[in-house]
């Protein structure tokens, strides 16, 4: 007997890589079961999932097939997907492997439940595109196959649905797929993404553009924030989604690529990472190697995905990190002194809320029987606005979800409501969102040099035909920022100076400790702190003066938890033209280390060179268990121990701090500790790209240093090295900007 052909729709993932409070996968269940239990015929019968490796800002060249027959390789339809500035990877080799991690787990859990997820590469628009003509082209292999087959009837495409994003590139995307699917009649839905933690629907205004632009003005209309987001959705079990289309009904991928479905995550993580391993040491003429010391691991040393990102807050419940949050959170060492949840929420394999319903639980002490992900009460409260049953199923509570809700009961604060730690993070999630918005109401200038600023409702917006590099003097509150580009006005070629300070940056080699560490863990890692990356940014922005959007590029290529939103936003903030109302601050990144990095333990473990520096004699000793070069020291010359300040008492804090000096400014080395460490007429050592007065209890340590305020101006001809002198001062200049 005839089947009845098969009805596609096309769920198209991008950052909403989760199954659990997943709004799309909540309504395509929602449907599926209440057409399954009707007698009338279904809307769908067949869901595919399809997540793409967007061109533009991942590197897809990897998944080019070879052409077999004449051994030749096929080109790449696209650009390479590097900045537009820098013209770095737009998503780097860590980022790369922690995308794939997620698009992979992801895989794996729509497998479990009976479902499936096709890889494909290209830009998100042409695949769909290639998608329809798959299902609407008559004739060729496919059909054949199926009449092989005694399959009737052509599957037809019946719906595309996807979540919507705020950031331009994503909206664009957006575009692109509704006017396909409106060319071809079919329906296009754009969901909300419901990660965020308070939903869109339940904030205090109705247009985006009355956001405040102050964030704690916007804070404050929504405490308290504990009570404010709405119940998670739950995850689908097996049989809860339609299946998955057969592989004959799947569309082959999009020419010139393969496609990543019969590929294992290994062979797609060496898919994705071959082009970028071309390129040895991101192009970086010093790339910062692993330190030798056993002593130091990556503060992120994790996986993506949705299932390791629940493990990651059940044990940040279950250790008492969560609880202590507020306390440890300026950390730089360590796994657990933040939550280290953005990645997981960058890709959506998080949702906000679902970690605040985990916190609640956990503070309420409810946790065995009221939050499991299916069986929860709270999903009774489910503000559904279509009306329709909630999903609430009667599914086990995740096993491992139970084990270390076992330990929850020991932690401290457990069953004593909301507690420090846990509004911290509340807080932290409302920032979250926050940027989120400010791109939703400034678009295009999330981007731009001049920033919200230059948009700002309180400041006369700039013409839409103004060049976007140039400063325009009426439009920021603040006179216009002198940037040096790294392209002149009009002119096609870099600035090699500036390129060389760039590559001094970008590689840790400024002779500022904080900064140098926080950009060699960034390189080894993905990841550095928060407090780390407002210094970074301050740094360039302030200090040196260099077009930030530089160094926003430099972390989009980096970070494991890039989001562009913010990312960009919070660059921005820190570079003084976003949504600071504070605006000019300036972090003095001595005074930042001395402060937080408080024996200088963060840039001895990044900055392998400087790990000597200011240690005690019993401390050497003790390095020298784990470390090679300190062994050395030890072993050699004593007179050498006297620099280290060996008196073996505490000394003072105003002389503790004198002597972290050095770390925080090599170049305030003498000359003897230079030669001893080896570093005598190391450039970055010797001229570092800018020298920074801070002196310890107000003695001035740098006689010849200018005050505060516009200090870092008068600075600019001693660095050395740093080749900005003087370059393009108040001038606009660098590419056009093409993302927006
Ligand atoms: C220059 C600069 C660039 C940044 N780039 C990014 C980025 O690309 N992606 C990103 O997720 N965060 C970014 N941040 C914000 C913040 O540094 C990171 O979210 C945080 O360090 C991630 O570590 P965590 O998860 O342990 O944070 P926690 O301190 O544990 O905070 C909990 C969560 O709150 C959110 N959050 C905390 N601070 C901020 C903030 N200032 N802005 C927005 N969300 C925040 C994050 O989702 C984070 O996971 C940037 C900050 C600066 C100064």
């Amino acid at each position: 007997m005839a089947q009845m052909p098969p009805r596609i729709l096309i769920y198209l993932l991008r950052r909403d890589l989760r199954l659990t409070d997943n709004p799309v996968f909540h309504e395509i269940q929602r449907v599926f079961t209440s057409s399954s239990s009707s007698s009338s015929s279904p809307r769908f019968t067949h869901l595919l999932p399809i997540f793409v490796f967007p061109a533009n800002q991942v590197e897809v060249s990897g998944f080019l097939s070879k052409e077999s027959a004449q051994e030749t390789e096929v080109k790449s339809p696209y650009p390479p997907a590097r900045s537009e500035i820098g013209g770095y990877w737009r998503t780097g080799p860590l980022r790369s492997k922690f995308l794939v991690e997620s698009v992979t787990d992801l895989r794996k859990s729509l497998e479990d439940v009976g479902s499936g997820l096709a890889i494909r590469a290209g830009m998100v628009g042409d695949v769909v595109r290639d998608a329809l003509d798959f299902y609407e082209q008559p004739g060729g292999e496919r059909d054949q196959a199926l009449s092989e087959s005694g399959e009737s009837g052509r599957p037809e495409v019946e719906a595309v649905w996807m979540t919507a994003e705020d950031t331009t590139e994503e909206r664009r995307d957006e575009r692109t797929v509704r006017k396909l699917m409106e060319e071809r009649g079919k329906e296009f839905r754009l969901f909300k993404d419901e990660k965020y933690f308070i939903d869109d629907r339940d904030l205090p205004f109705k247009s985006v553009k009355e956001l405040p632009d102050v964030y704690t003005t916007h804070r404050k209309s929504l405490e308290p924030l504990r009570s404010r987001p709405r119940p998670v959705l739950p995850k689908p079990r097996r049989g809860d989604l339609p299946p998955f289309p057969s592989p004959r009904h799947t569309p082959s991928p999009l020419y010139p690529f393969v496609s990543g479905d019969g590929m294992s995550p290994e062979d797609i993580m060496k898919t994705i990472m071959a082009p970028l391993e071309e390129e040895p040491g991101l192009g970086l003429k010093h790339p910062p190697k692993w330190p030798s010391s056993s002593d130091v691991i990556s503060a992120h040393p994790f996986e993506g995905g949705e299932t390791v990102g629940y493990e990651r807050v059940w044990h940040l419940l279950a250790t008492s990190a969560m609880t202590n949050y507020k306390d440890t959170r300026n950390g730089l060492l360590g796994l657990d002194f933040s939550t280290k949840l953005s990645g997981y929420l960058s890709y959506g394999s998080l949702s906000s809320r679902w970690i605040h319903w985990e916190m609640r639980a956990f503070e309420d002490g409810t946790d065995d029987d009221l939050v499991t992900f299916s069986n929860c009460t709270y999903l009774s409260e489910i503000n559904d606005d279509s009306g329709t049953q909630s999903l609430a199923s009667e599914s086990e509570e995740d096993p491992v979800r139970a084990r270390y809700r076992n330990r929850w009961r020991n932690a401290a604060g457990f069953g004593e409501g909301e507690n420090r730690g846990t509004g911290g993070v509340r807080f932290e999630l409302l920032w979250r969102d926050y940027m989120s918005l400010c791109a939703r109401k400034f678009g295009p200038a999330l981007y731009h040099i001049e920033g919200f600023q230059g948009q700002s409702s309180t400041a006369p917006s700039v013409s839409s035909t103004s060049d976007p590099n140039q400063s325009s003097s009426q439009s920021a509150q603040n006179s216009p920022k002198p940037w040096k580009y790294l392209k002149e006005p009009g002119s096609t070629k870099p600035d090699r100076a500036l390129e060389e300070t760039l590559d001094r940056f970008r590689s840790g080699r400024t002779g500022i400790g904080l900064i140098d560490a926080s950009q060699r863990e960034l390189y080894l890692t993905g990841y550095t702190s928060n407090r780390a990356r407002q210094n970074v940014a301050s740094f360039l922005s302030k200090h040196l003066g260099i077009d930030w959007r530089l160094g926003a590029e430099w972390y989009e290529s980096m970070l494991v938890d890039y989001d562009a939103a913010s990312n960009w936003g919070n660059w921005q903030y820190v570079a003084g033209v976003g949504n600071d109302p504070r605006q000019g601050r300036t972090f003095n990144p001595v005074k930042q280390g001395l402060e937080y990095d408080k024996g200088g333990e963060y840039v001895r473990s990044w900055v392998e060179e400087l790990r000597l520096v200011g240690l005690k004699e019993e401390e050497v000793k003790e390095k020298a268990e784990t470390d090679e070069g300190a062994a050395k020291l030890q072993a050699g010359d004593n007179s050498g121990e006297e620099k280290l300040g060996s008196s073996g008492k505490n000394p003072p804090v105003e002389s503790e701090q004198e002597r972290l000096m050095p770390l925080f400014q090599a170049w305030r080395l003498d000359e003897r500790e230079k030669e001893r460490l080896g570093l005598k007429g190391v450039e970055w050592v010797e001229n570092p790209l800018v020298k920074i007065p801070f002196s310890v209890g107000r003695r001035p340590r740098d006689p010849g240093a200018p005050g505060r305020g516009g200090w870092w101006r008068g600075q600019r001809g001693r660095g050395g090295g740093g080749g900005y002198r003087g370059r393009g001062r108040g001038r606009p200049g660098g590419p056009e900007w093409r993302r927006v």
